[in-house]
């Protein structure tokens, strides 16, 4: 039974080290890091941030984004945070969103890198589309590039520098 168990280990620990080892030869590997923020567009800033408040969670007041069209509210969590977003202005990338989800919904992930530059260079070797041309400051003064929804499993993704 001991040597069975110890075979067991043996085999469980040689398959851990093989899987590390495939991830760590990936030519990407470390590019995505935390998990910074899940945003969630709401026509209602105010109530959604009621939301959260109700829920005990410490909620920033809103702040305009002008180079985003965006006011964001950001929700604090242990291990992460969630932005709310509402449209600031007449061009909003999040109108037509809202226009399709009446009652607001999940809009992007953001995830940091630890370099914007090459982590966009990265992606575009992959194929996947960046919104914009050059990554803009986004609402942690820090730079941000959106990748196309549609070339991301239908998820809308935000990069940003760590
Ligand atoms: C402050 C900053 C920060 O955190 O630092 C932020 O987050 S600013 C957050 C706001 N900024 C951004 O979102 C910037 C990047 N976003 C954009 O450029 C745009 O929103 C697009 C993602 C290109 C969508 O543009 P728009 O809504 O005008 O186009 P559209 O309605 O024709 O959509 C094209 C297709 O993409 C889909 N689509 C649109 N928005 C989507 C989303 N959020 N998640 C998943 N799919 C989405 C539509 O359903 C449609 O698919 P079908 O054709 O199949 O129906
Ligand atoms: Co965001």
């Amino acid at each position: 039974m001991a040597s069975f168990r110890s075979t067991l280990a043996l085999v469980n620990s040689a398959k851990l080290s093989l899987s590390t080892r495939t991830m760590a030869s990936h030519p990407l590997a470390g590019l995505l890091g935390k998990l910074n923020h899940v945003a969630i567009a709401t026509p209602d800033l105010k109530k959604s941030s009621e939301f959260y408040k109700g829920l005990g969670a410490k909620v920033s007041e809103a702040v305009p984004q002008p180079e985003h069209g965006v006011y964001t509210v950001f929700v604090e969590l242990p291990n992460s945070k969630i932005e709310l977003l509402h449209p600031f202005g007449e061009k909003s990338p999040i109108q037509a969103f809202l226009n399709k989800n009446k009652d607001g919904g999940m809009h992007h992930i953001c995830i940091e890198v630890r370099d914007i530059h090459e982590a966009v260079s990265a992606v575009k070797t992959k194929g996947i589309r960046t919104l914009g041309e050059k990554p803009k400051i986004g609402a942690h003064g820090k730079e941000v590039m959106f990748l196309h929804p549609k070339d991301c499993g239908g998820v809308l993704i935000e990069l940003e520098q760590e």
